[in-house]
């Protein structure tokens, strides 16, 4: 049985940058879903790159048959067993689409939450954007839609974990190394 922990918050919260310290300090392996959109949208011979793109600029969700057939064939290709799902799910349909494809498949251990204020969390951004991380959605007209669909459809999903007593909230809004001391008593206290 394979082990998931997901990982939700706001966009810049930080959910990369601490599931890469996770990944060194734990084993898990990182499975972002917006990174590996971002890879099927960059393959030459994708069916659904144009709308990967589209979906990506508008802060749109993308279809989770889509997004959940990526991070399927990314689980079996690694052989590993404990991943780390990174910014999904993050909508109604993407909850129930992962259900059916995979509630019989894998055990879910938490769901990490980063909580941190808007203002931050565009100033991240924009920050990111402007040091040229190349991403089409690092900008303001796209932290909009971004922030709403996040508002509208990824927080009640939060509120349904927590529901679930499956929530593990942790304070974002602090130097990394901080919000990463609090992330490690989550894992310790789950081994
Ligand atoms: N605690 C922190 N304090 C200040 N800056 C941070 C912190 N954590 C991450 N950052 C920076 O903020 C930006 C966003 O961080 P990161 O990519 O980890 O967030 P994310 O939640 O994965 O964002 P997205 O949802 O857009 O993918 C990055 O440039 C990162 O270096
Ligand atoms: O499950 C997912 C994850 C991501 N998306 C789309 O990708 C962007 C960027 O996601 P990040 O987590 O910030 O990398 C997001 O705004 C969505 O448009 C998705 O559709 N489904
Ligand atoms: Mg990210």
């Amino acid at each position: 049985m394979k082990n998931v922990v997901f990982v939700l918050g706001a966009p810049g919260s930080g959910k990369g940058t601490q599931c890469e310290k996770i990944v060194h300090n734990y084993g898990y392996v990182h499975l972002s879903a917006g990174d590996l959109l971002r890879e099927e949208r960059a393959k030459p011979n994708s069916k659904h790159g144009e709308l990967i793109e589209d979906y990506i600029r508008n802060g749109k969700i993308v279809p989770v048959e889509i997004t959940c057939s990526l991070l399927k064939d990314a689980m079996e290709k690694s052989g590993r067993e404990h991943f780390l799902i990174d910014g999904f799910p993050r909508s109604d349909d993407n909850l129930r689409g992962w259900n059916r494809a995979m509630s019989n498949e894998v055990n879910l251990q938490f769901v990490l939450y980063f909580e941190c204020p808007e203002d931050v969390c565009v100033g991240r951004c924009l920050k990111r954007g402007s040091a040229g991380s190349g991403r089409s959605d690092d900008n303001m007209e796209s932290l909009k839609k971004r922030f709403k669909t996040y508002v509208n459809d990824t927080m009640p999903i939060i509120d349904h974990y927590q529901s679930l007593n499956l929530l593990r909230k942790i304070d974002a809004n602090r130097d990394a190394d901080e919000v990463f001391s609090d992330v490690k008593v989550v894992f310790e206290a789950a081994k």
